[in-house]
């Protein structure tokens, strides 16, 4: 079976251009599109997503603000930065970069952006409404993975998907949505007994796991469509994914690659997000 790679990137770029047209209109109206996203500490992978988030929604034409904080800041220090943020209206977008220093409460800040300026979708009344079918934010990541499947045309209605993994920014709401879409979703995580067999029995995989090339050609069936959400470094130092891509070619029917895959997804839903927050 020939192995179609699904083009991220490409349909990232694809997505972007079209909302560089509703920046623009946006813009005409004196409602420039505004992301604030703070960061807390030094974390040098974090440093590299965030700095990419700015490049991108420049690009765009929209306004980017940037809010460094030193790693050591305290708790209430950071909940009064999120307030500022919260009372600029130029802001319509605000992303409070995970993880976070161990001292602080992260729910607790994530309570703390008005839910009407969270575009990760990570504020409790977004989840509550996700949760419940109501208008919300939706999670980046896997919000990106459905535009994927629906840009390749791929059949969920009554299709096995297998989600590995089970946080709360991934697993748990990709298991939702693929649900909203009739598939028959089944959710493994590291005390899931017979992995593999499970795996080979899924039409979808979606591997949100955080271990290098841990899903192999053995876990997959043919034919299947295979989403790697992993983002992991190799002994190298090279980005790798979730899954053996190289093993999973002439057997899966659809595969993400890592780079140029998932990851760009998640940055352009956060800019459309936000751009819809302004309008
Ligand atoms: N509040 C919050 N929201 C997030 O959305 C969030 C977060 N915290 N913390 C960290 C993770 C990670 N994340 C990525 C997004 C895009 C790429 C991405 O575009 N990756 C490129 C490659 C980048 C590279 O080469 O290093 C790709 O897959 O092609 C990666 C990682 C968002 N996160």
């Amino acid at each position: 079976m020939e192995t179609i790679i699904m083009d991220g990137k490409g349909l990232a770029k694809k997505m972007q251009d079209q909302m560089k047209e509703q920046v623009a209109a946006l813009t005409a109206e004196g409602k420039t599109p505004g992301l604030c996203v703070i960061l807390v500490g030094e974390d040098k992978a974090s440093q590299v997503y965030v700095r990419n988030k700015e490049k991108q929604s420049e690009a765009m034409g929209m306004n980017s603000r940037v809010v460094r904080l030193a790693a050591d800041i305290s708790e209430t220090d950071l909940l009064a930065e999120v307030e500022k943020q919260n009372q600029d209206d130029s802001m319509h977008g605000i992303l409070v970069q995970l993880p976070l220093p161990k001292h602080i409460d992260e729910q607790k800040v994530l309570r703390a952006i008005r839910y009407e300026k969270d575009v990760d979708g990570f504020h409790p009344m977004n989840v509550g409404n996700f949760f419940l079918g109501n208008e919300s934010a939706l999670p980046c990541t896997p919000y990106g993975i459905m535009k994927i499947l629906e840009e390749y045309n791929i059949e969920l209605e009554g299709k096995k998907a297998l989600v590995i993994g089970r946080s709360n920014i991934v697993g748990k709401p990709m298991s939702i949505m693929l649900m909203n879409e009739n598939a028959t979703v089944t959710i493994a995580h590291s005390r899931t007994k017979n992995l593999k067999e499970l795996a080979k029995e899924a039409d979808i995989l979606v591997a949100a796991i955080g271990r290098g090339h841990f899903v192999t050609a053995d876990f997959i069936k043919e034919g299947a469509v295979v989403i790697d959400v992993g983002m992991n470094r190799s002994a190298e130092g090279k980005l790798i994914g979730d899954v053996d891509t190289a093993g999973a070619m002439g057997i899966a029917s659809h595969i993400t690659p890592v780079p140029g895959g998932v990851g760009p997804m998640t940055i352009t839903m956060l800019l459309q997000q936000t751009i819809d927050k302004a309008k």
